[in-house]
């Protein structure tokens, strides 16, 4: 009898791997039209599956997050007892909320294709929204993968641990400070034998020194006996670091792109053009204006160097662009960073989703064609990550870094030398003088509509100034070579800020607050009102207090914040008694905090079974 032969299988397809996919897998890369593993994936997940520690670097928008996220389910639903209550088997962790959200996002979208687990989010969705459920629903049997996303601000820590207990989770992924108050708590097991993977994405941010204490807190609680998986785009910078997540001989895996010379040095994707164009500041805006417009440009990132910035651009750039702006920075609250980039994502129109280095890395949004950085970062290595927001899995795109005529051209070559090539924007837009009068005419008339903005501007361009004297590279990004005039010109400034890097460099700005700008004399300062009628009628009172400050206390932000909070007695006296809490609890240890709230979640369950009118005892 002839031998049945086996279906040939496509090389790199994911039916291909060793060792072998479940089949509802297969199915889910099928659906999503995945009909080859990407480089990084033909390599990571074998290797991941065969218990084998990693660190990973591959391009951006290469696929990373499907190279831990497979492994992670495949070893999981095939361990002995994966859903043993409380017992978290794997962990993922990310730099930011946004970056936590969308892998947590693919893992569902992943976990849909498997019926035992796909019937329980389906469960827990359903009663997220608060819609009656029938009695009798009984899961399907077998073992099934069950994930929470634990980022700050999104929820209390309090509704995380109780959403801990409900629904029994395997698999955590979270942002460091928030996973690391939940894993504190006693309800939390992570016992050798049980966990099994830990991955820390964009592995090279998490180890840098912000993350530090919490990230070292986390590895402390996980036990030794681990496999753990580091990726990124630029991990090999933080391979001296291995020792601290306790990797001793992990596997190293580079999925670079070969570079014109034939070697395999490239650290950006073939489908990403990377261009500058040097220009005087204030023909940047003229310049993108006409980029966007001949290319039809729908979906652009927008970088610029600081959170003030973002407020300021995001009031200006709409009219000046014609397109929707969305600001996003880390000042912002969980709910309008998840409002401004879900409007951003599902945006029909062409926009403009203008943030800071919060959200350089790994946010996946497939139709974004431009990315511009208006600002270079302040960490070299974010440079490609940002860029990597456009041209993800072989879409093409362009990234364009704007840079000051004269020094800054160095940052070309400094860039090389990280294997990095930037090449002049081929087609640069000629833009004339007068082009970029228009453009500082038609911010200054933005700004002399309400004083508010000229505050924001202020603001915006004292902190662009030290972000640009304190985090650039001072060979290239030199203070002392700076146009004043010219960049002021281009901020649309109304006057100059009293700032310590204009009386170093630009003197007379001290005795005339318009010298060099350019000012019309119809602009009349002093007489520039603010919108805010309180702080209008306290000035007519003489009272000055209301009026923003630079920063902190009585900025902008401040000033709103005050306002939405109107003190009533009551209130007030809650204050102090949080008050005395919050100094009780900064003399906690990080395990009793945790307890204090388990024990705040217990009282306020058991008020809320009794109608609210319990009364327990106070703490
Ligand atoms: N095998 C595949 N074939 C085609 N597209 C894929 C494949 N695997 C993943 N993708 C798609 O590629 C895109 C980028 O994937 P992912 O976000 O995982 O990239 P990444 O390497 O983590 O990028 P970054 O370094 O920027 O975080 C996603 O939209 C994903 O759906």
């Amino acid at each position: 009898m002839a031998e049945k032969k086996e279906p040939q299988k496509q090389p790199r397809s994911f039916e291909a791997l060793t060792p072998e996919l479940s089949q509802w897998i297969l199915d889910f890369t099928n659906a999503n039209g995945f009909h080859r593993t990407t480089p990084v994936q033909g390599m990571a997940i074998p290797l991941l599956m065969g218990n084998k520690d990693l660190v990973v670097e591959a391009v951006t928008g290469s696929g990373k997050t499907l190279s831990f996220l497979i492994p992670i389910v495949e070893r999981l639903l095939k361990a002995e007892e994966p859903n043993r209550k409380g017992y978290v088997r794997s962990i993922v962790l990310a730099p930011t909320k946004e970056l936590a959200s969308q892998i947590c996002d693919v893992l569902v979208s992943l976990m849909n294709f498997h019926g035992p687990s796909a019937a329980r989010l389906n469960r827990h969705a359903i009663s997220q929204f608060g819609e009656e459920m029938e009695d009798d629903w009984q899961p399907p049997p077998g073992p099934y993968i069950m994930p929470q996303l634990l980022t700050g601000g999104r929820s209390k820590l309090h509704e995380d641990l109780s959403a801990f207990s409900e629904t029994n989770p395997n698999v955590l992924i979270g942002t460091p400070k928030r996973l690391l108050e939940v894993i504190q708590s006693s309800r939390v097991n992570l016992k050798r034998h049980w966990f099994d993977l830990l991955v820390l994405d964009e592995a090279d941010r998490l180890l840098d020194a912000n993350f530090s204490s919490d990230l070292h807190h986390i590895l402390d609680a996980l036990p030794k006996e681990r496999r753990t998986g580091l990726f990124s785009a630029s991990v090999s910078e933080a391979v001296n670091e291995l020792v601290r997540v306790g990797m001793r001989y992990p596997f190293k895996i580079s999925a670079k792109v070969r570079s014109k010379s034939g070697a395999l040095d490239k650290r950006t994707p073939e489908s990403l053009r990377l261009s500058f164009i040097a220009c005087k500041p204030s023909h940047k805006l003229p310049k993108l204006k006409h980029i966007m417009a001949e290319q039809k440009v729908e979906k652009t990132i927008l970088y610029v160097s600081t959170r003030a910035g973002v407020d300021y651009w995001s009031h200006v750039l709409p009219e000046i662009l014609n397109v929707a702006v969305f600001p996003l920075h880390g000042d912002h609250k969980a709910d309008l960073r998840a409002k401004n980039l879900r409007r951003f994502r599902d945006s029909v129109n062409p926009a403009i989703l203008l943030t800071t280095d919060v959200l350089a890395r790994g946010i996946d949004i497939s139709d974004v064609d431009l990315v511009v950085q208006i600002d270079v970062p302040s960490q070299p290595k974010d440079f490609i990550h940002r860029c990597g927001r456009t041209g993800r899995a072989g879409k093409k795109g362009t990234a364009i870094t704007f840079l000051n005529e004269g020094s800054e051209a160095e940052y070309v070559p400094f860039l090389a030398m990280q294997n990095v090539t930037v090449t002049p924007h081929p087609s640069i837009p000629t833009t004339t003088e007068e082009d970029a009068r228009i453009c500082t005419q038609q911010i200054r008339s933005i700004l002399q509509r309400r004083r508010e903005m000229h505050d924001r501007s202020l603001k915006a361009f004292v902190s662009w100034a030290q972000a640009y004297n304190k985090t650039l590279p001072a060979d290239i990004f030199n203070i002392r070579k700076i146009d004043w005039p010219e960049i002021g010109k281009s901020w649309g400034l109304l006057c100059w800020p009293k700032m310590p890097e204009l009386r170093r460099h630009l003197p007379e700005a001290y005795t005339d607050r318009t010298h060099g700008l350019d000012v019309s004399g119809d602009v009349d300062l002093k007489n520039l009102a603010y919108a805010d009628k309180e702080i209008m009628e306290a000035l007519a009172r003489g009272d000055r207090s209301l009026l923003p400050k630079k920063d902190g206390k009585g900025s902008l932000a401040d000033l709103k914040r005050r306002k939405e909070s109107a003190w009533s007695a009551q209130k007030d006296a809650k204050s102090k008694d949080s008050r005395r809490l919050a100094d009780k609890q900064s003399k906690m240890s990080q395990a009793e905090k945790t307890e204090a709230m388990e024990l705040d979640d217990l009282v306020r369950k058991r008020k809320e079974a009794d109608g609210g009118e319990w009364e327990g005892f106070d703490d």
